[in-house]
């Protein structure tokens, strides 16, 4: 595969209603050189795939372009087949609700419960009734019931990670991203996250999942998970290959 190969995702005119995000020829720099010069990259319905690549090549960046937290120095973003540079900030928004997104670096608000900043998203958006109904599953899915009244900082690594996890995902979004979700995890732990991440792709939300661990991506393929590996290095993205 060449660098600048779109993955089989053809152009924009040939996917339009086939990817949930999509990014076309997207070039962007935070200022100095470019990261990026012109990645292309489409997230289809119910898909999964992973983005590897050393420390500083931009995978955190590339997320943020997918959910329009980062707007392209040019060539074109979608969310659902809007391009975001005809996008307000409130149609943002609205698209952002159908994106789930755990962040690297986890963060809740201290003074609520964990039931509470789960269920944050919904409340936030004047849907309380909704969030006391679906908390408890979704505790109980991530296996945190027991902890649904601690404060986020006498949770664990690992919870806090499931605990994320359940708040991307209580507005049923189409997609997830998830910015190394097992980052701090042990083995574990990381393979529970990956299962949490697998089922939700069987029911047919798509996946995205940046991360460091080869081992990982290995394990999602021992559970049959029918998985894209790309790779981003100085700038480009490629599909991964024999390391796997
Ligand atoms: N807000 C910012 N302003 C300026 N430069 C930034 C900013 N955020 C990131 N960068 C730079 O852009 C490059 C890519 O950063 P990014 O966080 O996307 O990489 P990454 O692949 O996610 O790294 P890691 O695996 O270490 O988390 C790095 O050189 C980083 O220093």
């Amino acid at each position: 595969m060449k660098p600048g190969d779109t993955f089989g995702i053809r152009t924009r005119q040939q996917t339009k209603g086939l990817a949930v995000i999509e990014l076309s020829e997207v070039a962007y720099s935070y200022g100095g050189g470019a990261l990026f010069s012109s990645l292309s990259l489409a997230l289809a319905p119910g898909s999964f795939h992973f983005l590897t690549g050393p420390s500083g090549s931009g995978k955190t960046t590339l997320m943020k372009l997918l959910y329009a937290d980062l707007r392209p120095t040019s060539g074109e973003a979608w969310l659902f087949d809007q391009p975001v540079s005809a996008m307000g900030r409130e149609e943002v928004t609205l698209a952002r609700r159908r994106i789930g997104v755990v962040h690297q670096d986890v963060a809740f608000l201290d003074h609520l419960s964990l039931a509470e900043n789960i269920g944050l998203p919904l409340t936030v958006s004047g849907r309380g009734a909704e969030a006391a109904q679906y908390v408890p599953d979704l505790l109980a899915w991530v296996g945190l019931s027991h902890r649904a009244e601690a404060r986020p900082p006498e949770l664990s690594g690992g919870e806090r990670q499931r605990a994320a996890l359940a708040r991307a995902v209580i507005g049923a979004p189409d997609v997830v991203l998830a910015d190394e979700p097992t980052g701090n995890v042990d083995w574990a732990m990381s393979q529970r996250l990956l299962t949490l991440l697998i089922e939700l792709n069987r029911m047919g939300t798509a996946v995205l999942v940046a991360t460091h661990d080869l081992n990982l991506i290995r394990q999602s393929k021992a559970q049959g998970v029918v998985a894209r590996t790309l790779r981003l290095k100085e700038g480009q993205l490629m599909a991964a290959g024999a390391e796997l």
